[in-house]
């Protein structure tokens, strides 16, 4: 019999993949929780006291335990932050619908608002009617679309600037293999970052979960006797993610750090190899910016790295897009970083004159011509 690698008194019922130490149910607990504390104290997502933060919440397992953990640690430590849980129905009758009831006993359990914001409300269309238009391949397009500019629009009409989501370390490092194997190094480096704001949103996005393996995830719940919905979606989830996943448990399966390795691995690709080409070049960034054409709103000078990494980024996703095109546009184009302006459409915040989200409801659309093209102001 194994005693616990902490307490040293109870018997150890956990082994932890990413080091193989034993733990007991209670220390474990422990563990984890103090290493999300951890994780917001350490890497930068400012839970600022008195602030509003919302946490997306789908009733599944990491939500779920995401706003379990939060509320310790919000008492404990005493963040002063008030939790607000949004969630989005993307009307998926049989799924969607189901974990909403979950999630509406989170709320009254972890006494915490709840907002519940539809995708029918929104774009005139369920995720239902979506896949009985276009089918269920590339369904998941319009549900990420949507959901992204959903969660925004919800925390916008909150008043609120700050989501946090559930995403945990299985699911980025997922991320981070797709990108990989697709060659698509700029998405890659943004996907392994914990916080993430968009050109097209002022919203800023935060994964306190990154670290947190779903095994761990799944045996938290299980301990604390969380109440959470553990159902798939009807609808297929995108292939290629799942092909990315099945990679991920064989490699777990030799090697259990494999999980987090790789999300390390992504962390440090973050800069290299363009931005470590502009940062060596020592160019000044207003010299930079003026170079590479780049025109962004509002103070001209502030953000210095983070243009650099728009302007690294954009590099690289310009070239990987004229690859696929099969066209290779010549290195010195000048680069256009969009500013977030509005959508010419439905008025929301977007890069581009038209947002992508309507891009989508205009395609849905066109086989419905009584149905007015619109994405409904919230
Ligand atoms: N319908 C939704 N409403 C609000 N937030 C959502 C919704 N769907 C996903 N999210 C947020 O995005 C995160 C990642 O979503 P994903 O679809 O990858 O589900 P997941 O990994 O199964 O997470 P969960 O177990 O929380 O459902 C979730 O943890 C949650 O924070």
């Amino acid at each position: 019999m194994h005693y616990c690698a902490i307490c040293g008194i109870e018997r150890a019922q956990v082994i932890r993949p990413k080091n193989g130490q034993k733990l007991c149910r209670s220390c474990f607990i422990d563990a984890f929780e103090m290493e999300i504390h951890t994780t917001i104290l350490e890497s930068g997502i400012m839970l600022t006291r008195g602030e509003r933060i919302a946490i997306g919440a789908s009733g599944g397992k990491d939500s779920t335990v995401l706003a379990a953990v939060l509320k310790v640690l919000n008492e404990r430590y005493d963040y002063g932050v008030e939790f607000i849980l949004l969630s989005i129905d993307e009307g998926i009758h049989g799924y969607r619908d189901d974990s909403l009831e979950t999630v509406k006993r989170n709320a009254v359990q972890y006494g915490m608002e709840l907002c519940i914001l539809g995708y029918e409300a929104l774009y005139g269309w369920t995720m239902d009617q979506v896949v009985e238009k276009v089918g269920k391949k590339g369904n998941c397009t319009y549900c990420g679309v949507f959901r992204r500019q959903a969660l925004d629009r919800g925390a916008k009409h909150l008043n609120i600037s700050h989501i946090l989501t559930g995403h945990n370390a299985d699911d980025i490092a997922e991320t981070i293999l797709m990108n990989f194997l697709r060659g698509d190094l700029p998405r890659l480096g943004r996907c392994a970052e914990i916080i993430t704001a968009s050109q097209a949103s002022t919203m800023k996005r935060s994964k306190p979960l990154k670290y947190a393996y779903e095994k761990e995830i799944v045996l938290y719940a299980h301990y604390r006797g969380l109440d959470y919905f553990s159902t798939e979606c009807v609808y297929s989830p995108e292939a290629f993610r799942g092909n990315a996943r099945a990679l991920l448990k064989d490699l777990e399966k030799i090697r259990p750090s494999s999980v987090l390795d790789i999300v390390r691995s992504g962390e440090h690709l973050i800069h290299y190899p363009a931005t470590t080409q502009i940062l060596k070049s020592g160019m000044p960034h207003n010299e930079m910016n003026k170079d590479a054409g780049i025109s962004v709103r509002g103070n001209e000078n502030e953000g210095g790295l983070l243009k650099m990494r728009q302007v690294a980024s954009s590099q690289l996703e310009s070239k990987c897009a004229s690859k696929t095109q099969g066209t290779t546009k010549p290195q010195t184009e000048a680069l256009h970083i969009q500013s977030i302006g509005n959508c010419e459409r439905c008025g929301y915040m977007s890069s581009q004159p038209i947002c992508k989200a309507c891009v989508l409801v205009e395609n849905l659309n066109k086989t419905y011509p009584s149905i007015a093209v619109s994405v409904k102001e919230y």
